[in-house]
């Protein structure tokens, strides 16, 4: 199939000569062409430029093209979600509840709710029904113009569960249009029948779990909870060095609710990225910058637990490269829009427009190891566009709290068209 997207208002392409992950005032340049159209063909892009220069260039491939009108709308590459613990079981609105009337996050965890209480229903539900629940939130995810997501392990606590979510995560990449990327959170929490045996669980993870999931190839990456009550410093690093010996690249929750020295220990152990950072220290932010190690923000998270948002300037201006992702979990952040995310990490973390589009794009695929293929609109990468019903990207965050998505062109066919998704995708 081939589609041309003509007499877009704005494309904003995010191309720059820069390798890698943008930072400072790198994350301020968007690239935007005016007067700009996008040809693509299977699952590529192939070319981007004023439509006389594509006529030039691609006349028999222009001639065939399926042509998308965007006129008076702008076009960017489709939004990478690089946080989620997209499979879980239940809901859990009455803690939120419970929250709103005085509890707090830590308590309500450790009088056996929270991320246990989750736990429970996960290994409760079936794997049908784990991917039938998660399939309907990949729908939603893709009408707010998301076409990569990741997706962490984490309520399982066991083996048998852990599986359980890295096989539905793994269904649904072959079966959704959205690509899912899987990370193993094993240590996501410490079971309730290890409380006080802490090591003991580590190295379950460590000796039984890790090997299992390299084995099977059921994740890219490995993360950890480092917070207090939860992982050490120490377990933690444990935990990320076993998952690196076998191929498993290291991301790490830091600094979440109490600093711990997580950020540091990101740039350490060579985390790929630190995520979360409420509270991550001067000094953390000092080593990630030294290490390049991506900030994973995720504003949403602050706001939905009343807490602090992280330092997300402060980490720009010191020379992080920052990615905003939507940590979509039933707990502290039980939302699908990552366009209402980058409107809070405009409105608290101090960032720009333009920066948080860099950081839900070019950055945001880095920090899954894809910003070679995603994450701009540059000739040979993945065909994933969306087209957004505004008159230039300024409105973006300007109208908040609406979904702009128009049109998502996924790997080169389009999925979502005037808002709405084509194909019900729930594959028995
Ligand atoms: N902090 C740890 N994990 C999740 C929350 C999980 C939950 O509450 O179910 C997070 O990223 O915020
Ligand atoms: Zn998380």
């Amino acid at each position: 199939m081939t589609i041309l997207i003509k007499n877009a208002n704005e494309v904003i392409t995010l191309k720059s000569a820069v390798e890698g992950p943008r930072t400072k005032e790198q994350m301020r340049d968007i690239a935007i062409v005016e007067n700009c159209s996008v040809l693509m063909e299977g699952n590529s892009i192939i070319a981007v430029g004023p439509i006389a220069q594509l006529e030039a260039d691609f006349p028999d491939l222009v001639k065939v093209a399926e042509v998308i009108d965007a006129s008076g709308k702008i076009v960017m590459p489709g939004l990478v979600d690089c946080h989620t613990h997209l499979v879980h079981g239940g809901t859990r609105e009455q803690e939120f509840n419970m929250r709103l009337n005085g509890a707090t996050y830590m308590e309500i965890m450790n009088a056996g709710g929270g991320i246990h209480a989750t736990t429970k229903r996960t290994r409760e539900t079936s794997f049908d029904d784990l991917y039938k629940k998660t399939m309907n939130h990949l729908d939603v995810f893709l009408k707010h113009g998301v076409t990569t997501v990741e997706a962490k392990s984490g309520y399982g606590l066991d083996w048998e569960t852990e599986k359980k979510q890295l096989e539905v995560a793994g269904k649904l990449q072959a079966t959704h249009d959205i690509d899912v990327v899987s990370t193993f959170m094993g240590a996501h929490a410490v079971p309730r029948d290890y409380k006080g045996r802490e090591d003991e669980f580590v190295d379950i993870v460590i000796h039984d779990m890790l090997p299992k999931v390299a084995e099977l190839n059921l994740a890219e990456f490995n993360d950890v909870f480092c917070e207090k009550g939860v992982f050490t410093p120490e377990q933690s690093q444990r935990i990320l060095e076993a998952g690196k010996a076998l191929g498993l690249t290291p991301k790490i929750h830091a600094d979440e609710i109490e600093p711990y020295k997580g950020a540091e220990l990101a740039a350490e152990v060579g985390a790929i990225s630190a995520e979360h950072l409420l509270v991550a220290s001067d000094e953390g932010i000092q080593k990630m910058a030294e290490a390049g190690t991506i900030a994973v923000l995720l504003p949403g998270t602050a706001f939905f637990l009343r807490a602090p948002f992280a330092r997300g300037r402060l980490m720009i201006d010191e020379g992080v490269p920052v990615a905003i992702s939507t940590d979509f979990n039933p707990g502290s952040s039980p939302t699908m829009s990552l366009p209402f995310i980058m409107n809070l990490a405009c409105m608290h973390m101090g960032m720009t427009l333009e920066e948080v589009l860099t950081a839900t794009t070019i950055n945001a695929a880095y920090a899954l190891n894809r910003g070679h293929q995603i994450g701009s609109l540059e000739a040979g990468k993945q065909a994933d566009v969306i087209i957004l019903d505004v008159a230039n990207y300024k409105q973006l965050q300007y109208f908040y709290g609406m979904n702009h998505t128009n049109t998502v062109i996924k790997n080169g066919r389009v999925v979502v068209q005037d808002g709405i998704l084509l194909t019900n995708q729930l594959v028995n």
